[in-house]
């Protein structure tokens, strides 16, 4: 679930986009990068594996002049983790174009053939977004003027989305041209756009993933791009928007409510923070009818996420909140880590139990979602044995029975804990002397609560239902053939650090 960032100011950028991934570091952990136009229309670029602090130095920096720039924290859910697979990606024809993109295509492959057959352009990673990029290149290059109109822009994007399948949100920058934002038609990954009207009157514009990286930078929220929209900002800060797409409508990924978004963020006109509290709301009154005879003492989340819902749960349920573990504030999210061994290493090492709050007790512990079971396995047998007498767990999503395909990286059924299992078998395989997960009708209407316009939901990983019609038995099998954490451990033994061909080390 990576994030984007774009901007386009009257003076230097750099330290912008930087402020703005780091308060979208949340989204992706695994490399960083910015690129800005410098004043002889140079694109400057630097990207590396790693947190945005550690790959951004003063030197960096320094380099990266210019008042246009876009930047990207990735989460790799398509290729492989290297650092050549790290965005922003670059194309020199036409024009000169960086591009950075959250999501993920589902027609990669076929797309990619079809780049080297009919556009003869190669691809030289296994990454869906520089065949996007191409995609892009490819129908920019059909007009043969040296300067393109916003009805040209708007023309390629109609294109890219009759060619392109699956979840985008994307900022891309055209050299002496300016930047391009685009949605995908269902908007399933998130896109906000925001002004700052500077002393002098001129507008600087800002696109981004969420809009806490709009608030963090003084930007007004101005609202979401639409599923479809395209928004083109010129180099001198001229604004055009279209919607490009002929079938457009608001199918928003549910899972950006439950775990990946920033409570702080309004996104498609509903507050995460608010979405949280009313999960915990319903999935609080759903305990209290069924486990009506329960003796619970204390309520405790398991941070971080979950926080939110388990404090509404406590009220709910009128028993204590507490806060029963630490949590270790160097240590960043382990879901979106990319392989099962770092994801189990580091539950350990990023939660530890206060013994205080579990000796003795029946404690309900809450999480906003079990996926692999990797965190409520470790913590649920921590908790025992620092003395808790009875262990309750509590999910605020429902369980996670089908794999992803949009931008979260869960390509594989059979790595899901609640994969062929009932709510038994998994309270079984975790430890659980209970679990309780949400009901998918209560999870939509708590988050549906903050916009009843939007009606529905990308809510795949729960019921299986994949709204772009692609994804077929055999697209899930080749996915779990390359995507599985073992093959994934043998791509990355293999070569793919030997991609790279820009050198960015430096
Ligand atoms: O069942 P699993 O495969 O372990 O995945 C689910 C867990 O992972 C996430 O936490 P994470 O540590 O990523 O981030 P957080 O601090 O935001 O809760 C999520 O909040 C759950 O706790
Ligand atoms: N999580 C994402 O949005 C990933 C973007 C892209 N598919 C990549 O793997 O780099
Ligand atoms: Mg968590």
């Amino acid at each position: 679930m990576c994030g984007v960032v774009g901007i386009v100011g009257f003076s230097p950028v750099n330290q912008s986009i930087y402020d703005a991934l780091t308060v979208l570091q949340h989204r992706g952990q695994d490399a960083a990068g910015i690129v800005t136009i410098d004043e002889n229309d140079y694109f400057r670029l630097r990207k590396a594996n790693g947190l945005v602090q550690d790959v951004f130095q003063a030197q960096h920096m320094q380099r990266l002049q210019g008042n246009i720039g876009i930047g990207h924290v990735r989460y790799p859910t398509a290729g492989s983790s290297s650092v050549s697979e790290a965005q922003p990606f670059y194309v020199n024809s036409p024009y000169g174009i960086t591009l950075a993109h959250n999501g993920n295509l589902t027609n990669t492959n076929e797309l990619r053939d079809n780049m080297l057959k009919q556009a003869r352009r190669h691809i030289n990673t296994t990454s869906d977004s520089e065949v996007l990029l191409n995609i892009l290149a490819s129908e920019l290059d059909k007009f043969t003027t040296d300067r393109l109109t916003p009805e040209n822009i708007f023309s390629a994007i109609e294109h890219v989305h009759q060619t392109i399948k699956g979840a985008y949100a994307c900022v891309a920058m055209v050299i002496g041209h300016g930047l391009i934002a685009f949605r995908d038609p269902n908007g399933i990954r998130p896109l906000v756009i925001g002004k700052r009207v500077l002393s002098n009157q001129k507008t600087e514009y800002m696109v981004a993933s969420e809009s806490v990286a709009l608030d963090t930078l003084d930007f007004e929220f101005l609202r979401d791009v639409e599923p479809g929209e395209a928004i083109y900002i010129t180099q001198d800060g001229q604004l055009y928007t279209k919607q490009c797409a002929t079938h457009a409508k608001y199918c928003p990924c549910i899972f950006e409510y439950v775990y990946f978004a920033r409570p702080d963020s309004l996104m498609n006109g509903i507050s995460v923070y608010q979405s949280r509290i009313l999960m915990g709301q319903k999935l609080g009154q759903k305990i209290a009818k069924e486990w009506q005879d329960l003796d619970i003492d204390v309520v405790i989340p398991i941070p971080e996420t979950s926080c939110d819902a388990a404090l509404e749960i406590a009220r709910i349920l009128n028993k204590p909140y507490r806060q029963g573990f630490v949590k270790n504030r160097y240590v960043g999210r382990t879901f979106i880590m990319p392989g099962q061994t770092m994801r189990q290493r580091s539950v350990r090492r990023k939660l530890n139990a206060n013994r205080i709050e579990f000796e003795g007790k029946n404690v309900l512990l809450v999480d906003d979602s079990i996926v692999r079971g990797t965190t409520s396995q470790q913590i649920l047998e921590m908790v025992r044995s620092v003395g808790a007498k009875k262990i309750y767990l509590a999910s605020a999503a429902p369980e996670i029975r089908y794999p992803n395909v949009y931008g979260i990286d869960m390509p594989v059924a059979n790595e899901l804990i609640a994969y062929n299992r009932n709510v038994q078998q998994i309270a079984q395989a975790i430890g659980a002397d209970k679990l309780i997960f949400q009901d998918l009708n209560d999870l939509i209407a708590a988050v549906r609560e903050g916009n009843p316009e939007l009606t529905e939901f990308e809510c795949s990983v729960f019921d299986g239902r994949y709204i772009t019609g692609d994804i077929s038995e055999s697209y899930l099998t080749n996915l779990q053939n390359s995507r599985s954490d073992t093959s994934k451990g043998a791509l990355q033994n293999k070569d793919a650090e030997n991609l790279e061909i820009y050198n960015v080390d430096q």
